[in-house]
């Protein structure tokens, strides 16, 4: 019998404090001629609809907003549904971009789409991508809990308005955002200049796409780390791991600091394999993969990076030691 396949859509979630340009980011997904038709999901909190009207004229029908509330409050019931109206009413488009509220915490966004089972035969994560107001980052840090998720959660930031600052700080504000996300590509940008390509359709959650995690830049944000609740942690060893093991002191991360950890990515060198394994992880969801072959000239190291809350970076080193094979 013949199996019905069908298209899998990705979806790009942009998050970002009120008024960092995410409606100009959306303008340019929009108007720019990359091919894609996108339907786009907002999400507004109250009944002025000021973004709506800026963008409704350019995908007309297409536009979706979720009005009773916040995305991350009301998000299983109506962006399942929103979703799924859009392959049932058979609208065309290659590309779903949802835009959450200033406030919100696009983590339950992202979740929604691993854990709704109808959603995932349809939609995928391409991508979480947050624009961050450059000119006024320390005080949306300081006060709104939110901001420091939106930052940690990226897999794309647009350090924006970058027009409105000095060279010098915009070094800082970008080693500030480093130390909090270090997996994280980072564009500085002005009206969120930035190459569609490089925001939509990059398969940041897809383990069989290329992970890399490059340890000097770790490193060298390593030493701007501050008290600032969120924060990447970077842990290395040279010794080869014992899957088992490794996969033990996993669950163990997740049972205890599971609310702490926000994303995760590692590259690792388990014992007895030729290729490197790749995995990484939102919240207590992980997954695995093997990737490419180790080559020759490489050093054969395990490259890890958490990012979360208040994690213990002495004891997940120490975790991570035991897992090296015997
Ligand atoms: N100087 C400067 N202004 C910018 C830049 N990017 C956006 N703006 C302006 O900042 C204001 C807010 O931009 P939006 O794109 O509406 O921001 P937003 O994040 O969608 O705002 P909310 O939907 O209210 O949260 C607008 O007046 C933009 O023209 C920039 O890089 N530099």
């Amino acid at each position: 019998m013949l199996s019905m396949s069908h298209k899998e859509y990705p979806v790009t979630v942009v998050t970002g404090f009120l008024g960092s340009g995410k409606t100009t980011l959306l303008n340019r997904m929009l108007q720019e001629n990359h091919g894609k038709k996108i339907a786009v999901i907002l999400n507004e909190i109250g009944d002025v609809n000021l973004d709506s009207e800026l963008v409704v004229q350019s995908i007309g029908e297409e536009l979706k907003i979720m009005n009773n509330g916040c995305v991350c409050c009301t998000v299983r019931g109506d962006l399942t549904k929103i979703c799924l109206d859009l392959i049932k009413k058979k609208i065309d488009f290659d590309h779903v971009v949802i835009e959450t509220t200033g406030m919100a915490d696009p983590s339950p966004v992202a979740q929604t789409f691993f854990m709704d089972e109808n959603l995932r035969k349809y939609f995928f994560l391409d991508a979480v991508v947050t624009v961050v107001d450059a000119k006024y980052i320390d005080q949306n840090l300081a006060e709104i809990k939110e901001t420091q998720d939106q930052i940690g959660f990226a897999d794309v930031i647009l350090l924006n308005k970058i027009d409105t600052i000095s060279d010098e700080r915009v070094k800082e504000v970008e080693a500030k955002v480093k130390s909090i996300n270090s997996i994280a590509k980072i564009f500085k940008t002005v009206n969120s200049n930035v190459q569609i390509g490089e925001v939509l359709g990059i398969n940041a959650f897809d383990l069989q796409a290329r992970t890399e995690i490059d340890p000097e830049i770790t490193k060298e944000y390593h030493e701007h780390s501050h008290d600032d609740a969120i924060q990447s942690i970077y842990l290395e060893e040279t010794r080869a791991l014992d899957m088992e093991r490794l996969n033990r002191f996993m669950q163990l991360v997740m049972s205890e600091l599971g609310n702490q950890v926000l994303r995760y990515k590692g590259i690792l060198n388990v014992k007895g394999e030729s290729k490197r394994i790749v995995f990484q992880g939102v919240h207590t969801t992980m997954g695995s993969n093997e990737d490419r072959n180790w080559n020759e000239n490489e050093e054969r190291k395990t490259r890890i990076v958490f990012i979360g809350r208040h994690l213990p970076k002495d004891v997940l080193e120490e975790g991570l030691a035991l897992c090296v094979a015997k």
